[in-house]
């Protein structure tokens, strides 16, 4: 047997598509084009509360809470920009005018769940760069002051193709492919459970 083959073959079996849990639409656009077809997933919103912490902590409760929710596979995201100066907390723009050290980085925490009895497992993104006064369209959260570095423009003012091939989001949902594809996890489809009844049935 090829090894894609017999991995496929020793893949865990997942009843339900993967769930991506999110009430932003700017960042469900992002992971829709950084995804394509690897991942198959479906995006909804739940309410969730707002937690507070480490962004790997908050992203793997939010993924333990989610998966409760939805009594199936999830996927979720939990993203900060944090500044050097105030020791890689997440925090005001107004408040770091007055340090000289404006670097900054923006970090992607997602965690994904098997369902409600699984430990999530947590995949991070970063992105260094720094804070500069805002540039750029004003559509999604803090892209228009935060310029990463090696490049003249901020997230804001880079097409969305480029923001999606260095950020912070990409770079986590590299290791999220990355993990499905070692994983072989199998995506039973309304389709494919329809032709193993059958086969089963005949
Ligand atoms: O439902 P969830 O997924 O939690 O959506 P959210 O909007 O609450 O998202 P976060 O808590 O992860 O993000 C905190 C803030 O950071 C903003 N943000 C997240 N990713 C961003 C990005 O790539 N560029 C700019 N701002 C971003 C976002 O708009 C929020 O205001
Ligand atoms: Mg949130």
């Amino acid at each position: 047997m090829e090894l894609a083959a017999a991995k496929a073959a020793s893949g865990v079996v997942v009843s339900r598509p993967v769930t991506f849990v999110t009430g932003n639409a700017k960042k469900l656009e992002e992971v829709r084009a950084i995804l394509g077809q690897t991942v198959p997933f479906q995006s909804l919103k739940l309410d969730l509360p707002e937690l507070q912490g480490e962004p790997e902590e908050i992203s793997k409760e939010k993924a333990r809470l989610a998966a409760v929710e939805m009594k199936g596979p999830v996927l979720v995201e939990d993203t900060c920009l944090c500044f050097n100066a105030l020791k890689g907390l997440p925090g005001l723009n107004n408040l770091l005018m007055a340090y000289e050290d404006k670097s900054a980085y923006a970090l992607c925490a997602f965690s994904f769940a098997l369902g409600p009895d699984a430990e999530p497992i947590t995949f991070l993104g970063k992105t260094l760069g720094k804070i500069v006064a805002a540039r750029g369209p004003n559509d999604f959260g803090w892209d228009p002051i935060f310029q990463p570095d090696g490049y003249e423009q901020t997230y804001a003012e880079m097409p969305k193709d480029e923001k999606n091939k260095i950020s912070h989001r990409s770079r986590a949902l590299d290791l999220v492919k990355s993990h499905f594809a070692e994983a072989g996890y199998i995506f039973e489809t309304n389709d494919s459970k329809k032709r193993k009844d059958a086969l089963v049935n005949s």
